[in-house]
């Protein structure tokens, strides 16, 4: 496995390929969710390139970009045995060579603005931005994200889409703890107690499934969910349920609902959803 530390040895060695490549960006401190995104990666390119980078454009100035777990040698170990063929570790300096203030932007008007766009403003401008970067910089043909990110994924299908990129998008399922939980870095903040606390945002979107299956009621139901993770003794940021494909409020008529929450346990953001097939259209 090369282990590519600076963009000059990434082009370098990007230049040497003549394989199909796909990309799998991530924030590093992996775990099981990252490694079905490699899985997946595998059965979809010859070449596959990780890339770990924690980055500072998409954090808002009160979040948690100087605790964010660094964890390199594990998972470059993790990697290794998986069979990745490269990780790109860049430096901040690499990746905003002329500093994070006069930065080139991307953004995705509407969905980047709502949900978790309203509740971290600049998140996703951050995100877009450092994607659509990666994507320069790797040249993948192919990349995966996770659905559990599920507003991050479709905003980066958007982006592709309208700055015609010419990589495929694949989503990849979230993984989740035997208790339901969605398995996530920022998990390592939670006390123990909390981590049973935190059980209640994935009980409480499989609760939202089975009532909208037997009876639509969006407001009621998000009324309920909010009312559980209360009860739970977690702080509701949103709880919403959207059509799944735009992510607008969702209506009856849509095929696909999702069911998303974010919340918040002591100072740990946490996010998950659920889509759900509507039985009713
Ligand atoms: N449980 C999971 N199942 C599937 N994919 C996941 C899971 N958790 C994260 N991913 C995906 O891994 C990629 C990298 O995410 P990231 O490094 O931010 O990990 P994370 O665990 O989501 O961390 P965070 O605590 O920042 O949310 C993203 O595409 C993300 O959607
Ligand atoms: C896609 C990503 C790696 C961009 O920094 C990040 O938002 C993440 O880890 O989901
Ligand atoms: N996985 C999402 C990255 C973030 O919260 O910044």
């Amino acid at each position: 496995m090369r282990l590519l530390k600076n963009l000059t040895s990434l082009r370098q060695w990007r230049n040497q390929q003549t394989h199909s490549v796909a990309l799998v960006p991530t924030m590093g401190n992996l775990h099981d969710g990252h490694l079905a995104l490699v899985k997946r990666a595998q059965q979809h390119a010859d070449i596959v390139v990780v890339s770990i980078f924690v980055n500072p454009m998409q954090f808002g100035a009160n979040e948690d970009l100087d605790n964010y777990p660094r964890t390199l040698e594990q998972d470059v170990q993790a990697l290794e045995s998986l069979g990745v063929n490269a990780v790109f570790t860049p430096q901040v300096s690499d990746v905003y060579p002329r500093g994070l203030d006069v930065q080139t932007r991307v953004e995705v008007p509407e969905v980047g603005d709502i949900l978790c766009g309203a509740s971290r403003p600049g998140h996703f401008v951050g995100v877009a931005t450092i994607v659509c970067k990666l994507f320069n910089m790797v040249q993948p043909d192919v990349a995966v994200f996770g659905e559990k990110d599920f507003q991050q994924l479709q905003i980066i299908r958007l982006m592709t889409l309208d700055l015609s990129l010419p990589v495929t998008i694949i989503g990849e399922p979230t993984k989740r703890e035997s208790s339901g939980l969605a398995l996530s870095s920022r998990n390592g903040y939670l006390s123990g107690q909390q981590r049973q606390q935190a059980t209640a945002i994935y009980s409480t979107l499989q609760g939202i499934s089975k009532q909208l299956s037997e009876k639509p009621n969006f407001n009621q139901t998000v009324k309920w969910a909010e009312q559980q993770l209360h009860d739970a003794g977690l702080v509701t940021d949103y709880v919403a349920i959207r059509n799944a494909e735009d992510l607008q409020p969702a209506t009856i008529q849509d095929k696909q609902w999702v069911a998303l929450v974010a919340a918040k346990l002591g100072n740990t953001r946490l996010i998950d959803n659920l889509t759900i097939v509507n039985n009713h259209a």
